[in-house]
């Protein structure tokens, strides 16, 4: 059972308290605006240092104050009880595992590792081409902490490449297309793989949600060859274009992921509960494939995700659920929450970010 109690200080609107999460499952029931996201956020910045919501520590803080600190408390592997807590003062962050000062989030990436499904996942499905990769990466980066580095390195040299161009140092550009090449093949074989292995369980997982057979993820890379020798000559094919525009044009930071059935893009005609339902499926199958990669169940947040969905759907999308450590999910006081409920499940009324046990 991963978290075991979670306390705050000025986080948002969260009274200043600790909260008790030993339980299987916990939900929280309150009307909009009261603290149910609040805190899911609070637990996904425990496990990777960071919100979902913003990069911005300022917005966190609650209005009036000049420092938070969350302090969550959880049980490892091992069965030893760990701490972790994240502080923000001065402008400055500062994450601490056991008291140890965290300096790379990187290290976090596999202390508690959590699943979200929020709101904003429908860029995964209908979103900006950015969106969708970084679905993929960020899957990748809780199954493989090297593809962490490789990305990184990607990023780093494709800057140094755009610097080149818009400095006009085309002499110079050689070195770096070889490294952008290799470095970029590595991003392309280990997002393929992926695709791939999502694709094994996506078209089923959604067919048995939405009744609908045959949708699946399509990878497009933006270099068509996987030949190292062949991107180079591409890149310096291109490069009159590139120095024209100072930038790189192609590469994985321009591939294209579509859903698509036969050949034929899917989410154009889809309506909002299946696109909705595509953003829940890749989670689920993101959580699947952490679980058989890693052997560990990752903690499930839940954010209000199954709105959109009709009731029948919403029953099937449950049937589905990965397998999970502990789930944290968030309903509004009208939402059937009692049907999901099992006897193991702690249930929070929150109200003017106060939580009290039902
Ligand atoms: N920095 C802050 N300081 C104080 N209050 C804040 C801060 N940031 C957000 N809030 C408050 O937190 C509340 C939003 O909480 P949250 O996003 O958790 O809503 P929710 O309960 O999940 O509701 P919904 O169902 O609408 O998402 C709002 O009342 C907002 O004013």
């Amino acid at each position: 059972m991963p978290f075991l109690s979670v306390s705050y200080t000025s986080f948002r609107n969260i009274a200043d308290t600790t909260i008790d999460l030993l339980s299987k499952e916990v939900y929280f029931i309150g009307d909009n605006g009261q603290g149910k996201s609040n805190i899911l956020e609070s637990l996904y910045m425990a496990s990777y240092g960071s919100s979902f919501r913003t990069r911005d520590d300022s917005e966190i803080v609650r209005t009036g104050n000049s420092q938070y600190g969350i302090r969550a408390i959880f049980r490892d592997q091992k069965e030893r009880t760990n701490t972790i807590h994240v502080s923000w003062k001065d402008g400055k962050k500062r994450i601490e595992k056991n008291a140890k000062q965290i300096i790379d989030r990187k290290e976090l990436v596999d202390t508690v590792p959590c699943v979200l499904f929020c709101h904003d996942d429908l860029d995964f499905a209908i979103g900006t081409p950015e969106r969708k990769r970084f679905f993929i990466d960020q899957s990748l980066s809780m199954y493989d902490s090297s593809y962490i580095d490789i990305h990184r390195q990607y990023k780093k040299i494709l800057k140094s490449r755009n610097c080149l161009l818009k400095d006009k140092k085309a002499d110079l550009l050689d070195v770096l297309d070889v490294q952008l090449a290799q470095t970029g093949l590595q991003v392309i074989q280990k997002r393929r793989k992926t695709i791939a292995n999502f694709n094994q369980v996506f078209a089923r997982l959604y067919q048995e949600v939405s009744g609908i057979s045959g949708v699946h993820i399509e990878y497009s890379p933006s270099w068509k060859s996987e030949d190292e020798h062949s991107i180079v000559q591409q890149l310096i094919e291109r490069r009159e274009q590139d120095l024209l525009i100072n930038t790189t044009l192609t590469g994985p930071h321009r591939d294209r992921i579509r859903y698509v059935i036969g050949k034929t893009p899917y989410v154009p005609t889809a309506s909002t509960g299946q696109r909705r339902l595509l953003s829940l499926i890749l989670r689920t199958a993101q959580a699947q494939f952490y679980t058989e990669l890693t052997g560990r169940l990752p903690v499930l947040l839940m954010d209000d995700v199954m709105l959109e969905l009709d009731p029948d759907k919403r029953q099937r999308f449950t049937s589905v659920l990965p397998e999970y450590d502990q789930l944290f999910c968030t309903f509004l006081p009208g939402e059937p929450y009692e049907r999901y409920k099992r006897s193991t499940t702690r249930v929070f009324d929150v109200s003017g970010g106060e939580f009290n046990v039902r």
